[in-house]
């Protein structure tokens, strides 16, 4: 994809993703809400609200104007949280170069429509759905921000363009795959952060690996069922989006949705545990409620993500947790 890709959202993940299409020789410009985010990257080289001590590279550009960043993108990549992402888009759709690539960095399901990032996109932006990419997968902001090796997935109906957005951003340390998967993709990136929430709060409870790795594992069964009931790949929660993004979330105290469970399963309220996340976004905690609710449109079980909801928001008990899904009726495995 020869020519400008402008990130919209400089939280940590819109940044972090900034310096790898910048690293990769790529013309990008970062859009920040905040004026003082941008003229602080403009200043210092930094973006010390987000990702304090990285260094990014010089010919990476940041503005607050939303039309000076849009201005001639071949691709747009929206970097918002998914509950705010549809207002977002609707004050740019006007600005949104025509044909442009549409990408979702956003992990989550729109609560009351339902609907995933990318479909919201297409609603928004009225564009046709193989002009909109998702990326996905193991990639925790901070580690690639310090340009640890990983790999991503970035999915789309239109292969030509997840190739394009492929050049776009491969590095030495990043290194994306392209799929045409796009439901499984997002579905795997959503889910994985209530199933990080529930480890966290295990964890802060107190349990170990045998029960981390029972709901990894039996997260990643619930999620394979809705993805099936979405008309998903099934091998898309055996990949980087699936498996490889629930893994790095599950078990680093970098994810924001695990610590986010952890502090509750030591005892802290929703409010001390959203104080403590400050500005940043901890998706699952939204999210649990609307994957809730498109597992029930479609008769999908997914009795993990029902507990994290009741703890979040139906004030149920915490320490019931794990006899609530332990005591349920045995069954066989598959
Ligand atoms: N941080 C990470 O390691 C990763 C994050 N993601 C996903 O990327 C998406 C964005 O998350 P982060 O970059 O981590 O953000 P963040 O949590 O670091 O910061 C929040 C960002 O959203 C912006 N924001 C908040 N409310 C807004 C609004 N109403 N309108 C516009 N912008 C608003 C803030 O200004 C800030 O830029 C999320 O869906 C997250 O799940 C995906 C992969 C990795
Ligand atoms: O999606 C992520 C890593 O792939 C980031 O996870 P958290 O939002 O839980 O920090």
């Amino acid at each position: 994809m020869a020519g400008k890709i402008t990130v919209m959202g400089a939280g940590s993940w819109g940044t972090a993703f900034a310096k790898v299409l910048a690293d990769a020789g790529t013309e990008v410009v970062l859009w920040a809400r905040r004026r003082d985010v941008s003229e602080g990257i403009t200043e210092t080289g930094q973006n010390r609200d987000y990702l304090p001590g990285v260094a990014l590279p010089a010919p990476l550009t940041s503005t607050s104007d939303p039309r000076l960043a849009l201005d001639g993108a071949d691709a747009v990549v929206l970097a918002v949280p998914s509950q705010t992402l549809r207002n977002n888009l609707t004050a740019w759709r006007a600005l949104l170069p025509r044909g442009a690539t549409l990408v979702s960095l956003a992990k989550g399901v729109e609560l009351g429509t339902l609907k995933r990032m990318s479909e919201v996109v297409v609603d928004v932006a009225c564009v046709p759905d193989d002009q909109v990419a998702v990326v996905s997968g193991p990639n925790l902001a901070k580690e690639i921000a310090e340009e640890q090796p990983t790999a991503t997935v970035i999915a789309c109906r239109d292969h030509d363009r997840a190739v394009a957005l492929q050049q776009a951003c491969t590095t030495g340390y990043f290194r994306p795959y392209t799929i045409t998967d796009v439901v499984g993709c997002e579905l795997g990136g959503a889910c994985k952060n209530v199933i990080a929430l529930s480890c966290g709060m295990a964890d802060g409870l107190g349990f170990g690996a045998n029960t981390l790795a029972t709901l990894m594992t039996r997260g990643l069964a619930e999620t394979s069922r809705l993805g099936a009931a979405l008309g998903a790949d099934p091998m898309t929660f055996a990949g980087l989006a699936g498996l490889g993004d629930l893994v790095a979330s599950c078990s680093s105290p970098l994810s924001r949705n695990r610590t986010f469970g952890a502090r509750l399963g030591r005892g802290e309220t929703m409010a001390q545990a959203q104080a403590a996340v400050g500005g940043q976004v901890a998706e699952g905690v939204k999210s649990c409620s609307s994957i809730r609710e498109l597992a029930m449109r479609h008769g999908v079980e997914m009795p993990i993500t029902e507990v994290v909801h009741r703890v979040c928001h139906d004030g149920f008990d915490l320490t019931e947790m794990a006899g609530q899904l332990i005591g349920r009726k045995t069954r066989p495995e598959r």
